[in-house]
């Protein structure tokens, strides 16, 4: 099955990024976060964000995605700069997860998905309130269309789950069939693996790609080394709030100063240093 339908959009048909971010730069005080970072994000892309703890990874991510307005720069969606506001970043195709799991937690699998779909159904509040023919007609492929995406997240068996009760790496699932059910056309993952086991990484991976192989751009940001270049085709590595290098896994995993980057931060003192190190990556699940 595919998540989203086939169109052809304009990005693709001019060549042009799916999202451009240009200049983008957001200061807190005197504290620049991120300092004038360019990012491109073509269709069927999967783009990796790294960057040592406090780099600007998650700050870009909130501009990108509206929750921020940048203090300079711009972002352009399908060839149309963006609102920076989250409902307008929605609508126009982008969705994202975040870093802390944000789930209704005491709504099931099924009703936290579903919820995510509201941005595109129609009906008004009075016709909700109503129950019209028209709010049942849409509640119903609204319900229809949440279990088939999780099916496709592979948690199909769990839509009566409370979301509260269910395990770490099926929350982590669950979110990303939330930011689906919105139809993006890109998604944008705040460290998809944080507490995973290596079992649920590997699921992970297969998941990001089958939601790639369905047409969709990914965007993610990652600690886990070995996931990222097993998984990106391009990485970019900020560090204080700039772009520092840019290029394929192997190039990113190979430069020197990335590898200072980490190092320099203390990011690599754990006993697993190969899954936090740029070096510790390779090529394994590429595909
Ligand atoms: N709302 C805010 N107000 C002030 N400073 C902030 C705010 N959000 C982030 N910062 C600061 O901006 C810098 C970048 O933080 P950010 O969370 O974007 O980094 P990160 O690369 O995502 O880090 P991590 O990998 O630890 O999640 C840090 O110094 C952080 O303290």
């Amino acid at each position: 099955m595919t998540v989203t339908d086939e169109v052809r959009s304009p990005a693709r048909a001019s060549g042009q990024p799916l999202l451009e971010a240009s200049g983008v730069t957001m200061q807190f005080g005197g504290l620049l976060a991120v300092n004038d970072v360019n990012l491109s994000v073509h269709e069927g892309e999967i783009l990796g964000l790294i960057g040592p703890n406090g780099a600007g990874k998650t700050t870009f991510f909130n501009c990108l995605t509206g929750l921020y307005k940048p203090t300079r720069g711009q972002v352009r969606f399908n060839g149309v700069p963006l609102a920076p506001k989250p409902r307008a970043v929605v609508e126009a195709g982008m969705a994202r997860t975040f870093q802390n799991i944000r789930l209704f937690a005491n709504m099931t699998a099924l009703e936290n998905v579903m919820v995510g779909r509201y941005c595109r159904t129609s009906s008004m509040a009075l016709t909700s309130i109503l129950h019209g023919p028209k709010y049942r007609k849409e509640e119903a492929a609204t319900r229809a269309r949440a279990q088939e995406l999780l099916d496709f997240v592979g948690l199909g068996r769990s839509s009566e789950h409370l979301a509260r009760n269910m395990p770490y790496g099926d929350q982590r699932r669950l979110e990303i069939a939330r930011a689906l059910a919105t139809d993006p056309k890109l998604i944008l993952l705040d460290e998809p693996t944080a507490g995973m086991n290596p079992l649920e990484t590997r699921q992970a991976s297969d998941l990001i790609f089958k939601i790639r192989d369905s047409g969709l751009s990914v965007v993610v940001i990652e600690h886990d080394m070995r996931f990222i270049f097993g998984l990106c085709d391009r990485v970019l590595c900020l560090v204080r709030g700039e772009t520092l290098v840019e290029g394929t896994p192997i190039e990113v995993q190979s430069d020197s100063r990335v590898i200072e980057a980490y190092i320099g931060t203390g990011e690599s003192d754990d006993e697993d240093a190969g899954q936090d190190t740029p070096a510790g990556g390779d090529e394994e699940g590429k595909s």
